[in-house]
């Protein structure tokens, strides 16, 4: 079966920005501008989760943090999606095999903010994210040192991209990921959502 994806050529390097958007804010947009640039991306899809698995407390309803999502960011090479609802999972390994499956054409790569990386040995089949897509990860405030020690750097050193030949992820065959020092935006959703401005 297939589900209306956002428009991509074929041959395109497409990042995925996998996230709770409860609610998006600067940080997401920053670092989606951060990662077109760095990592030579032509788009990059916001998928907006039905909800973290490893979070208990279950996130705002999905239309709404659709359409905040949208007016975080306009821009001609970003999309907003529900493609993990549609499909019905919300765990990244199934999401990128999913991607893979209707797109072959296209290259994914998973991108995530540093405190992601700290805890990733904890999603499920992450291996498996590993062997699939290059991953790019980015600076985050307090997160910098912690991501670079995680077990996931450990296990896959060997596969670390310099940062000067970050441009290339998206060509890299994987395991393939690379870490970038961008400025930071030290702006989280639980921030905003403990300023009571939503939710
Ligand atoms: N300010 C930021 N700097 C760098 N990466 C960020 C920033 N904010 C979010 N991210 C990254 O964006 C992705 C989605 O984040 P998410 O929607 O969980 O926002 P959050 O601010 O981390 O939310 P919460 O505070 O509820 O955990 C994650 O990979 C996260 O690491
Ligand atoms: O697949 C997993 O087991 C898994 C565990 C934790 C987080 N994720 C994904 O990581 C992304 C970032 O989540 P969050 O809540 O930090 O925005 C989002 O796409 C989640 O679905 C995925």
């Amino acid at each position: 079966m297939r589900y209306q994806l956002p428009y991509a050529r074929a041959g395109q390097v497409i990042g995925l920005l996998g996230g709770s958007f409860d609610p998006a804010h600067d940080g997401h947009a920053h670092i989606t501008r951060e990662a077109l640039k760095r990592f030579g991306l032509d788009q990059v899809w916001w998928l907006v989760s039905p909800g973290n698995p490893l979070k208990e407390k279950g996130p705002a309803d999905l239309q709404r943090r659709m359409e905040m999502a949208r007016r975080m960011i306009d821009h001609p090479r970003v999309k907003i999606s529900d493609f993990e609802a549609r499909i019905g999972t919300r765990f990244t390994a199934e999401t990128i095999a999913a991607l893979q499956q209707q797109r072959p054409d296209v290259n994914f790569v998973w991108l995530m903010g540093a405190d992601n990386l700290v805890q990733f040995d904890q999603w499920q089949d992450w291996r498996d994210i590993v062997a699939r897509v290059p991953i790019g990860v980015l600076a985050r405030p307090r997160q910098r040192i912690s991501a670079r020690a995680s077990k996931t750097a450990r296990v896959f050193r060997a596969a670390r991209l310099p940062a000067q030949a970050s441009h290339l992820l998206g060509h890299c065959p994987a395991p393939c990921w690379c870490f970038v020092n961008v400025p930071m935006v030290a702006v989280s959703s639980t921030m905003i959502r403990e300023r009571g401005d939503w939710g």
